[in-house]
């Protein structure tokens, strides 16, 4: 997994590992577990002397909040102050991105085994009230948010659209270049959303239409490169300092926005 840095961080990418539990095959074939973790370090040795060094290093006994409260809560907080970050699963079939990521709708996912991507929503909705409670609180107009929701799946060769019912007619996605070098993809659907439940049923409406397919590793193996973003948009209210002139005539402070906006 890859994380942007966030603030505080010399580079802007980081790299967590993370070690799966054997899973029943791997037991009943009694493998042999080929990874040793350093305890209290970020290294890992494979074999006999391999030794790898990485942001993180999180072993086969680590739990889905512990991923989340290392590597991710803080980009998700870095999005409210304007930043971009990526969380970007990489492994091989069957090492356990989608587990990871939070994406497997296809049985019951007990509390604490909630992913990436679903903390990651309740913390975008915890942080957007608990900033209007403080604004109230303190007499301030609540700053305005906007959060928009897109959700492509990378096919072969081909970029769909997972919000779309149509998707046969949106296979001709095109990814484009803008004048400043930057990405993008014209036709995408962003969705508002308001809620944790309604992002979450829009992951969970988009995941289930996934390419899935088996492999030899992995029965219920996601066939594609999907891709989640969430987009917040922010109007915040500064308050303006009153001026002597201003507090003669008896007017209150006044408010200037300030417009923020985040990915992840
Ligand atoms: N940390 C973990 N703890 C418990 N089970 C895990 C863990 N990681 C993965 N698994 C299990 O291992 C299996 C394979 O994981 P997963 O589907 O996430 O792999 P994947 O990397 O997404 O594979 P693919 O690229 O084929 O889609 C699943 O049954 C999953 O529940």
């Amino acid at each position: 997994m890859t994380t942007n840095g966030g603030e505080g961080n010399e580079t802007s990418v980081q790299v967590a590992l993370r070690v799966r539990p054997q899973n029943s095959k791997e037991q009943i074939d009694m493998c042999q577990i080929c990874t040793f973790c350093i305890p209290g370090q970020p290294q890992i040795v494979l074999g006999k002397d391999k030794a790898f060094t990485y942001d993180f290093v999180l072993d086969t006994d680590s739990e889905q909040d512990e991923i989340y409260s290392q590597c991710i809560e803080g980009l998700v907080a870095g999005c409210f102050e304007g930043y971009n970050a990526t969380v970007l699963a990489y492994g091989q079939t069957g090492s356990g991105k989608t587990y990871t990521m939070g994406t497997g709708f296809g049985m019951a996912v007990l509390p604490e085994q909630l992913g990436v991507i679903p903390r990651a929503v309740r913390q975008l909705f915890a942080t957007i009230d608990q900033l209007r409670d403080d604004a109230i609180a303190s007499g301030d107009p609540p700053p305005q948010f906007e959060i928009s929701a897109q959700f492509l799946e990378l096919y072969n060769e081909d970029l769909i659209d997972l919000f779309d019912c149509n998707r046969e007619a949106l296979k001709k996605l095109r990814i484009h270049e803008d004048p400043n070098g930057g990405i993008y993809i014209a036709g995408v659907i962003s969705q508002r959303v308001e809620s944790v439940e309604e992002t979450l049923s829009c992951l969970k409406q988009g995941a289930l239409s996934r390419t899935v397919g088996s492999t030899n590793m992995n029965a219920q193996s996601s066939r594609s490169h999907a891709i989640f973003t969430l987009q917040v948009s922010q109007q915040r209210p500064i308050k303006t300092p009153i001026s002597s002139e201003i507090v003669e005539e008896g007017r209150e402070g006044s408010y200037s926005t300030k417009s923020l906006t985040g990915r992840i």
